[in-house]
């Protein structure tokens, strides 16, 4: 997929006066696991403690270039994505997925077709329970994340605005 080219650092320059809220930086503490280092969509945001469930439900549904932003409640217990769900969330057409807890699978993820940034590594899974919330605001990285947000992702860091911000 071709995709418009964005810097973090450029769009900071750009909005670094803006005092709206409508503009924020994701706190350091991300790395990058997916196979796309670069990457960028309209946010669907969740809330998913230590069952992965409706991670696995939203990444077998079209993708559509959303990006899937997952408030884990900064677990280092369990992983809320391996590598069948990351290679079933890029058949689908998923830009990337923002956990705020772990992943596992490492050299699987890294094969696969989409952007993975999550705070670090875990080999055990999660429970199936089907908990979880869909479509609710979360409170990660220091700054909301509401559904619908705009997500970029690079080398640099994670922005999110309420808008989107590539030409
Ligand atoms: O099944 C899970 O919970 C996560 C996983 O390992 C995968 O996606 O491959």
């Amino acid at each position: 997929m071709s995709q418009p080219r964005f810097s973090t650092c450029d769009l900071c320059d750009t909005h670094e006066g803006d005092v709206s809220g409508a503009f924020r930086v994701l706190a350091p503490g991300y790395h990058s696991y997916g196979g796309v280092r670069h990457f960028f969509g309209p946010a669907v945001v969740l809330r998913a403690l230590e069952d992965n469930s409706k991670v696995r439900d939203l990444l077998a549904t079209p993708g559509g270039g959303r990006v899937l932003v997952v408030d884990g409640g900064g677990s280092m217990r369990r992983a809320l994505v391996g590598g069948n769900l990351a290679v079933n969330g890029a058949k689908n057409g998923w830009a990337g997925i923002v956990v705020h807890g772990c992943v596992r699978d490492v050299a699987e993820l890294r094969a696969a077709d989409i952007g993975i940034r999550a705070l670090g590594t875990h080999p055990m899974r999660t429970a199936k329970l089907g908990t979880g919330e869909v479509d609710v605001p979360v409170q990660i990285g220091g700054v909301f994340v509401r559904p619908g947000d705009w997500v970029y992702a690079d080398d640099d860091g994670i922005v999110i605005s309420d808008r989107a911000l590539h030409a």
